[in-house]
């Protein structure tokens, strides 16, 4: 595999495609003898990027997933992988301190309150550093790095100070919140001007491009309209390498233009809908209802335990149901399943307690010797397992509070080859957007949430194949082959062709500018419809 050699310190790296995220796309496997290798973990991302890592001989960079481990650069499955070490010591500032208990509260609405720590905002700029300069010591002149989430928001910026000639992308996979509540952040403007390193930042939802791009405005005073933002140039060397990305502004003043827009993530949905239709599969979903005591009707919760996925309200609205006798324990049993996570973040902790005590009063107070009202696993299963399980469920419930996207909506929906099921959807999780036929919820609205679980319960099937269909349309043509690929044509795509009309713009060494004017009408319209959207 190409390497970077210290002693001769090349300018260059050798990978062309480059992909980087807090965690490898990997799982520690021990065998029988004891010996811990990796496997690549079978995710949507990967699957997604495999294709065009083959291609490019692409690497992607991150974390292995254990503290302090620092294994050498390995190769699985076509993909070399090149692993960043963390202590225990930035696991605990960095990833459970600012990533999952500043900023991870705060992006999702303050439904927790963030904590900020000077120490650990100190350390993700460190950590930050540790994964750009791995980044930009291993990609090639002139090559393409994909920086992924929350976590490295400070990467693109750091990239771009040290390699200019490198395209940069960013995706934010969880949601970004409303000016007036990301103004609390300490390090609101450090963070802004870490993401504009990129060219292109991509969010799941339209709101969100609209809430950065209103912040940009806010603490930067840059010209931001429709999606593209003018980013005064900073290096020389960014005129030269970024040609195709440099315009002039007003006085002759020369900016990036950098694009923010929404590129809703999805799965592999051909993956699921074959899973599904293997007869070991759906044997186990009929054992799956068999071992429950064929209730008539299974509904089904898969979620991190997290204080966003609002479980707390999915089982208030389920037990007062059990409770009022509007659905009875024989016939109705409700699958959990609260994957753990995070586990060392007091927040999780005290989730965790507070679940665990309604679902054993819920079924303390209505289950019967036969039968359990909530079959509750604090477990994660592999997707043999997710996907007989959601062949198994009449009903699923996704009711968080915020979620940038929710893949398991979008699983749900792929499975169901038959046409059958009925997904109650929040309309505070990315997925909304797109499900459109979904039950669509208010989780906030227990009485609405009791509602639409009751309605599920008796769709009648005309119904639930109607809705079911147009979803399944949906999720398999919009499927994460056609994510990636969308987001990397936008990254090699002059701003101008991406999102807005062509007009005559100032001139740039006697050519036309790549940066294109918009009148006031266009940018107030484009306003309304992010609010809109939100
Ligand atoms: O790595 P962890 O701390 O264990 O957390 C798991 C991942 O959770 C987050 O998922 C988000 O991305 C999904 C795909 O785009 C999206 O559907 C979901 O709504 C988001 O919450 C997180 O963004 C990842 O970085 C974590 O690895
Ligand atoms: O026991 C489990 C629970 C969840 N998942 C997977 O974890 C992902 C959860 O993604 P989602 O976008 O719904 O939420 P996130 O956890 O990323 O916030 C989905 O692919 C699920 O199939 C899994 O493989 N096993």
């Amino acid at each position: 595999m190409p390497s970077s050699d210290s002693t001769s310190s090349p300018r260059f790296g050798e990978f062309e495609f480059v992909v980087v995220s807090n965690r490898l796309p990997v799982d520690r496997v021990v065998d029988a003898d004891g010996n811990p290798s990796f496997r690549t973990s079978p995710g949507g991302l990967v699957t997604a990027l495999e294709p065009v890592m083959r291609e490019a001989d692409g690497a992607w960079v991150g974390w292995t997933g254990s503290p302090d481990d620092e294994p050498e650069p390995f190769e699985n499955d076509g993909i070399h992988l090149i692993p960043v070490p963390l202590s225990s010591d930035d696991i605990e500032l960095y990833y459970e301190g600012f990533s999952n208990d500043t900023l991870w509260p705060l992006y999702h609405d303050v439904i927790a309150p963030p904590a900020y720590h000077r120490e650990w905002w100190e350390r993700y700029v460190i950590v930050n550093q540790r994964f750009a300069d791995r980044a930009a010591e291993i990609s090639a002149e002139g090559g393409t790095v994909w920086v992924q989430d929350y976590q490295l928001q400070l990467v693109p910026r750091m990239l771009r100070e040290q390699r200019p000639d490198l395209t940069i992308g960013f995706f934010n996979h969880i949601p970004f919140p409303a000016y007036g509540i990301y103004s609390q952040l300490p390090w609101r403007t450090q963070i802004i001007e870490g993401l504009l390193g990129a060219d292109v930042i991509g969010f799941q939802r339209t709101a969100d491009a609209g809430n950065f791009s209103r912040a940009v405005r806010r603490l930067l005073g840059y010209q931001a309209r429709g999606t593209v933002i003018d980013v005064p140039i900073e290096q020389e060397a960014e005129v030269a390498s970024a040609k195709h990305r440099i315009s002039t502004v007003g006085d002759n003043k020369l900016v990036r233009t950098v694009v923010a827009k929404a590129f809703p993530i999805s799965i592999d949905a051909a993956s699921y809908e074959e899973l599904a239709r293997r007869p070991d599969i759906q044997a186990r979903a009929r054992e799956i209802r068999e071992g429950l005591g064929n209730p008539a009707v299974v509904m089904l919760g898969v979620d991190r335990l997290d204080y966003t996925k609002g479980i707390g309200h999915r089982l208030k609205a389920f037990g007062e149901l059990l409770a009022d006798g509007t659905i009875d324990v024989e016939d109705v049993t409700l699958v959990q399943v609260a994957s753990p996570s995070r586990e060392r973040v007091s927040a999780y902790q005290q989730l965790r307690d507070e679940i665990e005590l309604t679902v054993g009063r819920i079924n303390g107070d209505y289950g019967t010797i036969s039968h359990t009202a909530i079959s509750y696993l604090h477990h994660g299963y592999p997707r043999e397992e997710m996907v007989a399980l959601y062949l198994a469920a009449d009903v699923m419930l996704v009711t968080a509070l915020r979620d940038g996207m929710n893949l398991v909506a979008k699983e749900y929906v792929a499975s169901r080859f038959d046409n059958d099921g009925v997904l109650v959807l929040s309309e505070f999780a990315g997925a909304s957007d797109e499900l459109r036929t979904a039950l669509r919820v208010n989780p906030h609205d227990i009485e609405g949430l009791k509602e639409a679980i009751l309605k599920a319960k008796s769709m009648p099937r005309s119904e639930r194949a109607r809705r079911m269909r147009a979803m399944r349309k949906r999720v398999q043509e919009n499927d994460v082959a056609r994510w990636s690929s969308s987001f990397l044509k936008a990254l090699t795509t002059p701003s101008h062709d991406l999102a807005l009309p062509k007009a005559n713009g100032p001139q740039i060494n006697g050519s036309q500018s790549t940066r294109p004017q918009i009148t006031r009408a266009e940018a107030r319209a484009e306003e309304r419809a992010t609010e809109e959207a939100r």
